[in-house]
């Protein structure tokens, strides 16, 4: 059995790997190592068959005996200890969630429903570093995967809804403090049924720009409003978030000779775990939204084409019916008053399932 290192299987990716692998019983056809930055000989976790202790990250000598190394570590751990790995002519396989080798000549950004075709021939030409893309690109190439399949989109551009998760876990405890300090300074009014609406919102707005509320981690209140920035500024200024809509999903496409031009806003809302984002898509050419919705249906196996009327949007296209669950719908799905060529969709997706752990699982099946 192949030996597969697993570095960043704590965090909050790595967590999610772990639970995914265990429901698919993926530990049953490896042998695995835990590796740790911080607990060198502390138990492992337990997925079901017996581990050694907790080996430390740095270990590079452990980490060659390995086959396949998983890391969910962050970006830093990847620069720090991937190039020594090449440098000593390791020749096993880096699978990896982040975003450092992603644009890297020598890796392939993996999102196996959308390029399995990229990824094997990739492996047939001995590439060793497959890294998961950007959550808000994948889910928008598992939405959207059928016109592209089509080759019919000439343009897109996406607004996205960003949830907390993806800034990390003290960003998402940090919302629902937000969140439970409004509610506990509301309470009065919320409990006086003769306060008015103008009184709860006077209150929260003084709230959210009182100095004792927590912004520690988000420098901001995202709970009751939100944040149109997401990641480091580019000189075009575009954020790094909208940068990797193009360049990402061209690279995942195969598409480097004639690429598509993806661009938009990134807006991190007040949601946990699901990223949401409206579509504008320019068509090559006038299609039926019949033969779109088949399309876009067919194209994998998690895709849902939501009908486009009230009752089925508003219970089924949103990230309180979608977290947790591997299910990506896409709906609101109508031509626009643009032209017939204009097409508008929006698309939930959970960023920690689709957005991370689950292309890095099925890469690391695809190499058993
Ligand atoms: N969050 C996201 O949405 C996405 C993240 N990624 C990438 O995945 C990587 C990891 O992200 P993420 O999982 O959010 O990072 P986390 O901060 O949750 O975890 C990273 C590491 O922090 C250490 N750690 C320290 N304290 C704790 C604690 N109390 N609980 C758990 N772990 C702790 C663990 O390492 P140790 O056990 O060695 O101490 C852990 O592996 C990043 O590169 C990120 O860019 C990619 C796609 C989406
Ligand atoms: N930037 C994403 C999360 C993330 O980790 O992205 P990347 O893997 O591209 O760094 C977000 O904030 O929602």
């Amino acid at each position: 059995m192949k030996k597969v290192g697993f570095v960043g299987w704590r965090g909050m990716v790595g967590s999610v790997l772990m639970e995914r692998m265990i429901a698919e019983n993926d530990f049953k056809g490896v042998t695995p190592l835990f590796f740790t930055t911080s607990q060198e000989g502390e138990k492992g976790p337990d997925v079901g068959v017996e581990t050694p202790p907790l080996v430390d990250a740095h270990n590079i000598d452990a980490l060659m005996a390995m086959d396949i190394i998983v890391s969910c570590q962050g970006g830093s751990y990847t620069e720090a200890v991937r190039p020594e790995l090449e440098a000593r002519q390791w020749d096993g396989y880096w699978i990896d969630a982040a975003s450092t080798l992603r644009m890297d000549d020598k890796s392939i950004i993996i999102l196996d429903p959308v390029n399995r075709k990229v990824i094997d021939q990739a492996l047939n030409n001995g590439v060793k570093n497959y890294i998961g893309g950007n959550c808000t690109v994948s889910l928008m190439l598992m939405a959207l995967g059928g016109l592209f399949e089509n080759d019919l989109v000439e343009w897109v551009t996406s607004m996205t809804y960003q949830a907390a998760s993806g800034a990390g876990a003290k960003n998402m405890k940090e919302l629902v403090s937000q969140m439970k300090n409004i509610g506990d300074t509301a309470s009065d009014i919320l409990n006086n049924p003769t306060a008015s609406a103008l009184d709860l919102d006077r209150n929260v707005t003084d709230t959210l720009r009182s100095g004792t509320f927590p912004t520690d981690n988000w420098g901001v209140p995202l709970g009751a409003s939100l944040i149109p920035w997401i990641d480091r500024a580019m000189d075009n200024g575009q954020t790094r978030e909208e940068w990797k809509g193009g360049v990402e999903t061209n690279k995942i496409l195969g598409r480097s000779e004639n690429p598509v031009p993806i661009d938009g806003q990134c807006v991190r809302i007040g949601a946990m775990r699901c990223h949401s984002q409206a579509f504008t898509i320019k068509l090559k050419k006038d299609v039926p939204l019949d033969d779109i919705n088949a399309m876009l249906a067919k194209n994998n196996d998690w895709v849902k084409v939501v009908p486009n009327i009230k009752e089925q949007t508003i219970t089924d296209l949103t990230p309180a019916a979608v977290t947790g669950t591997l299910t990506v719908p896409v709906g609101r799905i109508r031509k626009m008053i643009l032209g017939d060529d204009y097409l508008t969709a929006f698309s939930v997706g959970d960023q920690l399932l689709w957005g991370a752990a689950e292309p890095l699982r099925r890469m690391l099946k695809i190499i058993l």
